[in-house]
């Protein structure tokens, strides 16, 4: 390759950002529009082709072999197919190009393009004063689906495709074939504007004899520039060299990505589960899933993958609804298919979260086989202690001590005594001899539901020896036939299968969590092998056993985000008959090929509505996912861990998340868990480094929390600028008046959306100080800490997603209105995570701080929200200075 040149960089490429970028610019979208017309003269043929197969397979199979009606079938079926996908209008169908050098060698890809990625030795000319020229060798455009002409050209490179990888990759220092990116925006059919990066600003380039034309200030700022919309957009057109690095990984192992707040992990998240589909359709028909901390976070992102394309394939779930729906789902209760909505307090989240629950659970599920049957519905006081459950004095297994009160039954309702008629002959079995015949069953490893059929044995067993039948068979084949009657017999027989129905009942997970509601029984199920060495202390038995006291005896009720983690491994203990997974068969796989237009997006579309398809996914009960991306991984408990483990035996992974933003307080014990769902997989693990939220001076603020909640941690570099400092305000008596005062100022300054971040103890009462805004305003997902489930519904979580998008809401809708209404968003610090809104107000940095372990952690999430504007609001409590600047955030 040519030496380049510096001298030469002014008078390269004509870039356009003066007096002429106007002419240049509109001259430029003119160019792009020619492209864009012939792309969609193009899909319209294509549109014709498959209306055309449609009729022809229809009329053609009217008649024929079953052979053939199969034939007709799968033809229009993927006519449709075509039809669908190529009628659905993208809002940029086309946003990217790049001119190229030549390549070294003449090879082509499938799609067509050169798939050299370094130039070819004499792709430029070094004039006689040194300049270097070369002439644009190769144009491709870059689209969310790749299109061929006539000819098998491409007229559209898919973004996924190796071809468009030098569109992210290329850098001024190492630019391959790439002379110019262009990023194009359009809406339908028309082009809206061009933004160009120039990669060789040394060389002289140019295309069909004229020189190549710069415009605009780059891809990324323009993205960074443009107005949000209220939920999360894709970056397929200005997607970051690092990000792209991380997207195209290869996923035949474990991908861990750490980063700073802002830097695009969740962003990269989505577009790499979109990149795997296009990579390996057929190895990912097996599920993509994708775990994310909160349905806030859900809602605001699910919208990404089907702008690329792609979502029928991919489950996102948050965290707090991964368990089987329907243990999670409670009956006529508010939590519908959200899942979990309550936080725990932050020493019971530690406790639920801790990997010893894991022992605890084990003595549980076994102990609960001697609960009562099902108690009366007794619903529980929420607010204090006085809530007392029907079962609550009722004793476990150390109810069976030969005490038979009440005849056949123990004190505690479950039998202690088996009495059955046998060949005309009263037999029975006495407490000790059950407890004989349970301890011997239970010391199997199987799920105790699915030993139920060992224990019928071992009971029939016990009662042939009890009548004596042995003895009075001497003759072996005699003695199998009497023994077949005699079973038989008994097995018919109401006393023995009620017995066996109320001495092994089949549990589920929400009765057994319901039963450590009963301070005395958690006691013991935490005892500690023989006594020895309790897995938790008193005071954890007493958090526990408090916060179950939402749900009743049969364990209906609001469950917590942590207690999910707690009935799915209960799920696993117990053996609860899973639904049989209703696994799609991809009828594409069986044809030839896959056709360059189609996705599987499309194929289910024509199918099904979306919701149902979501319906299907959320049925399923789900442990061999091809694929598994866990969003927020920092955040996940050592219990969490374990549920999302069992989700991905078979998987690869995609692991990302940011340690210093963690708001679990054992981080080690988390890593370790962490480790053992990842298996020995081998791990590839890459640095995002940039922030594409924060502007430079929100950044530097939030530096100051995180040098004092990760002392050496870096901040990512922020990749703008406002020149807007953050405000800081102290309440003074009245909080609630200037909370709302700060409210209105920022409705004022953005155009888009304000968060209100408090501690989440504080949220009720910021609930009640914002209601006096006009209009009411949407407040986050989730209740208050061990609280009822008030402000957890659906329509909450829905609410504040749809207005949570941190864009500046410039682009319509209520945003867009200057209604306060579903501008303004109140949420807790821990529903914060992820979330991102135009101008953020942080109420009272120390009692975030001082909420948990980790609120430091918990802090920096808080203060990185914003994408314009933040102010602090401080209490007595944050040690204001004279400037209003509170004690944590000053030098
Ligand atoms: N290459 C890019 N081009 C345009 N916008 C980008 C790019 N990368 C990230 N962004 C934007 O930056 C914002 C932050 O991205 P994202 O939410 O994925 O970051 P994150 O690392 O997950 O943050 P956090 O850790 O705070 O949750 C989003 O608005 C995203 O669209």
């Amino acid at each position: 390759m040519a030496a380049h040149n510096a001298t030469h960089a002014a008078s390269a490429a004509s870039r356009h950002t003066g007096s002429d970028t106007e002419g240049a610019r509109d001259r430029e979208i003119r160019v792009e529009q020619r492209h864009l017309n012939r792309v969609y003269r193009r899909l319209e043929e294509k549109i014709h082709e498959a209306e055309y197969l449609m009729n022809d397979a229809v009329k053609g199979g009217q008649v024929g072999t079953p052979g053939a009606l199969a034939e007709r079938d799968a033809q229009v079926f993927r006519a449709g197919v075509h039809l669908n996908r190529l009628n659905s209008e993208f809002e940029d169908f086309l946003f990217g190009r790049i001119d190229l050098l030549l390549g070294k060698d003449g090879k082509r890809g499938p799609d067509g393009a050169h798939t050299s990625v370094e130039p070819a030795d004499d792709a430029e000319r070094i004039d006689d004063s040194g300049g270097a020229h070369a002439d644009i060798a190769e144009t491709l455009h870059i689209g969310r689906l790749g299109v061929l002409d006539a000819e098998y050209s491409p007229l559209v490179i898919d973004w996924r495709a190796p071809a468009a990888a030098p569109f992210y990759r290329a850098t001024p220092v190492a630019p391959g074939r790439v002379v110019r990116r262009r990023v194009i925006r359009s809406k339908g059919r028309k082009v809206l504007g061009v933004e160009d990066d120039l990669l060789r600003p040394e060389l002289t380039a140019s295309l069909d004899g004229e020189p190549l034309s710069v415009v605009g200030d780059g891809a990324l700022m323009a993205a960074l520039g443009r107005a949000r919309g209220h939920t999360m957009r894709d970056i397929v057109s200005s997607i970051q060299a690092e990000q792209d690095l991380v997207i195209r990984a290869p996923a035949n192992s474990v991908t861990l990505v750490e980063g700073g707040p802002g830097t695009g992990k969740t962003a990269v998240a989505l577009h790499r589960a979109a990149y795997l589909l296009y990579q390996d359709r057929r190895r990912y028909a097996g599920g993509i899933l994708i775990v994310s901390p909160t349905p806030l976070l859900v809602a605001y992102t699910e919208g990404v993958l089907p702008s690329l394309g792609e979502e029928g394939q991919v489950a996102i779930r948050a965290i707090g609804s991964l368990a089987e729906a329907a243990e999670v789902a409670q009956r006529g209760g508010q939590q519908g298919d959200s899942g979990a909505l309550v936080y725990d307090e932050p020493a019971v989240a530690r406790v639920k979260g801790s990997v010893r629950m894991a022992r605890v659970l084990r003595k549980a599920a076994r102990g609960a086989l001697t609960l009562p049957g099902p108690a009366p519905v007794a619903h529980a006081d929420e607010g204090g202690d006085s809530g007392q459950l029907a079962f609550d004095e009722l004793v476990g297994d150390e109810a069976y001590t030969g005490d038979s009160r009440g005849g056949t039954r123990a004190g505690n309702g479950v039998p202690d005594r088996l009495r059955v008629v046998a060949f005309g002959a009263r037999v029975e079995l006495d407490g000790q001899k059950l407890r004989q015949i349970r301890q011997s069953v239970l010391s199997g490893t199987a799920p105790v539901n699915l030993m139920r059929p060992r224990a019928r044995r071992l009971l029939l067993d016990a009662l042939w020896s009890a009548s004596g039948g042995p003895r009075r068979y001497q003759d072996p084949e005699l003695a199998a036939e009497a023994r077949e009657a005699f079973d038989e017999d008994i097995t018919t027989e109401s006393e023995f299968t009620d017995f066996l129905a109320a001495w092994w009942p089949e549990l589920t997970p929400r009765r057994v969590l319901a039963a450590m509601a009963d301070e005395r029984r958690l006691a013991r199920w935490a005892g500690g092998a023989g006594g020895r060495g309790r897995v938790l202390t008193q005071r954890e038995v007493r958090l526990m056993a408090r916060s179950l006291r939402r749900l009743d005896a049969a364990g209906h009720g609001p469950l917590s985000v942590h207690d999910v983690a707690l009935i799915d491994e209960l799920h696993m203990l117990l053996g609860t008959p899973a639904r049989p997974r209703k696994r799609e068969a991809d009828p594409l796989d069986q044809l030839t090929g896959l056709d360059e237009l189609t996705t599987y997006a499309d194929r289910t579309s024509s199918r099904s509505s979306r919701a149902e398809r979501l319906e299907r996914l959320r049925d399923e009960v789900r442990t061999d996912y091809a694929h598994v991306i866990v969003d927020e991984a920092q955040d996940l408990t050592p219990m969490q861990w374990r549920m999302v483990g069992r989700r991905g035996r078979q998987a690869t992974w995609t692991v990302v998340g940011d340690p210093a933003q963690s708001s679990w307080s054992d981080p080690d014990e988390a890593a370790a868990a962490r480790d053992e769902a990842l298996g020995t997989r081998p791990r590839r693990r890459f640095q995002l480094t940039v922030n594409y939220r924060n502007p430079a001076e929100i950044a530097a603020l939030a530096s100051k929390v995180l040098a004092l909640a990760m002392p050496g941690t870096s901040p990512p570099t922020a990749v703008r600028s406002t020149g807007l400092e953050p405000r800081f305000v102290v309440a003074g008596n009245d909080p609630g008046a200037v909370l709302r005062a700060e409210v209105r100022r920022l409705l004022a300054e953005v155009d888009g959306t304000v968060g209100v971040v408090v501690a989440m103890g504080r949220r009720t009462e910021a609930r009640a100080w914002l209601a006096e805004l006009t209009g009411p305003v949407a407040f986050g997902g989730g209740v208050g800490m061990g609280a009822g489930a008030g402000a957890g519904t659906r329509e909450a979580a829905g609410a504040a997603a749809g207005v949570r998008s941190g864009g500046s809401g410039r682009q319509g809708g209520a945003a867009g209105t200057g209604e306060p209404r579903s501008r303004v968003v109140v949420l807790g610090s821990l529903e914060a995570k992820g979330l991102e809104y135009d101008a953020t107000l942080v109420v009272s940095p120390a009692e975030i701080a001082d909420e948990s372990p980790a609120g430091l952690r918990v802090l920096y999430v808080a203060l990185t929200r914003a994408t314009h504007r933040l102010t602090v609001l401080s209490g007595e409590r944050d040690e204001p200075d004279s400037a209003g600047v509170p004690d944590l955030l000053r030098d």
